[in-house]
């Protein structure tokens, strides 16, 4: 039973919401929801309930989603062994095949379900869908310490976003605007072929196209830490590449740092990384003014 004084605190903390609401009525915020963020049912659901408020309040949420931690379950079970190279998994077509089984499947209909069930109206889509998400093969280069000559790494199925097409998001929410997409990062090429792409970077690249107001990327960490394991509070875009070459960034926070600078310098207003296994993660940094974790602006 809730007491007088709790529902005084919950008034309050909604009265104190106001700015923040009305700043960001009509905006699109696109979410990343990374697979370490997953972690059990219980948070799963509060992240969809958060979701599902962010559209009552006038918001417009696109959910994008990884699923690394759930492939790599698969992958392990089937004997397929799987590298990373700077935080993007070298992909075959047997890894391929696991990729978007994974992704297209269990992991974006347990989030439509899980939105769904707090109330909302979730659509799964990836990136083949409406050409949401073209891609091509990335390309990625490394330079021996000792010669110092460039070589290529080949990262087979890998892709990079090269287009984005948002004509598919647009007549879905015109036909009916309380739709939430839920997009898999499995990108489409020219050719037909299909790509893994990043969930982060497939993100990015979506708020890009749709002019988000705010990138929100959430992983298992309280943000990016510097080399003595303190939160850094606020990054400019402009450092990035900074914090990446001297070491302070590495494996997966790599295409996290890249993704949120290129993605402000297309026009986001500003993306954040932030810890989703925190309860209302999503709520703190929107709506109050103790964002959490690390802004790039
Ligand atoms: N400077 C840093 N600050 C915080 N985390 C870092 C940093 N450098 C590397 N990491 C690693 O990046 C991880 C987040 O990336 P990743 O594992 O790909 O998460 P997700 O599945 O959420 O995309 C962290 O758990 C941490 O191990
Ligand atoms: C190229 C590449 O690395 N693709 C990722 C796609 C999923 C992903 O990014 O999931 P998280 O956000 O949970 O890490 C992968 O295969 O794991």
């Amino acid at each position: 039973m809730t007491t007088q004084s709790d529902a005084q605190f919950t008034a309050r903390t909604l009265s104190e919401a106001l700015p923040y609401i009305q700043r960001y009525a009509g905006q699109t915020i696109v979410v990343k929801y990374g697979g370490h963020a997953m972690g059990d049912a219980s948070l799963a659901l509060s992240f969809a309930r958060d979701v599902v408020l962010l559209k009552a309040l006038g918001l417009n949420p696109v959910i994008v989603h990884g699923g690394g931690p759930q492939i790599g379950k698969l992958l392990d079970k089937l004997g397929i062994v799987s590298e990373f190279k700077d935080g993007l998994r070298v992909t075959d077509e047997a890894t391929m095949e696991v990729v978007e089984m994974v992704l297209s499947g269990p992991i974006n209909k347990s989030i439509v379900r899980a939105i769904n069930q707090a109330g909302g109206k979730a659509v799964g889509l990836s990136g083949a869908d409406g050409n949401l998400l073209r891609a091509e093969k990335a390309t990625r280069t490394t330079r021996d310490p000792d010669s110092h000559i460039e070589q290529i790494v080949d990262l087979g199925f890998v892709g990079e976003p090269s287009e984005v097409d948002i004509s598919v998001l647009n007549a879905l929410l015109q036909a009916d605007a309380a739709l939430i997409p839920v997009v898999a990062p499995v990108g489409v090429g020219a050719d037909g072929a299909r790509y893994n792409v990043n969930a982060d970077t497939a993100a990015g690249a979506l708020a890009a196209a749709l002019k988000a107001s705010r990138l929100i990327l959430m992983t298992d960490v309280a943000g990016v830490l510097d080399k003595q394991k303190q939160l850094i509070r606020e990054i400019p875009a402009s450092q990035v590449e900074l914090l990446i070459k001297d070491g302070t960034a590495v494996g997966g926070m790599i295409p996290k740092l890249e993704t949120a600078a290129q993605s402000v310098n297309h026009g986001v207003g500003a993306a954040v990384i932030l810890d989703g296994r925190a309860p209302h993660a999503l709520l703190m940094e929107l709506f109050t003014e103790h964002g959490a974790g690390t802004l790039v602006s």
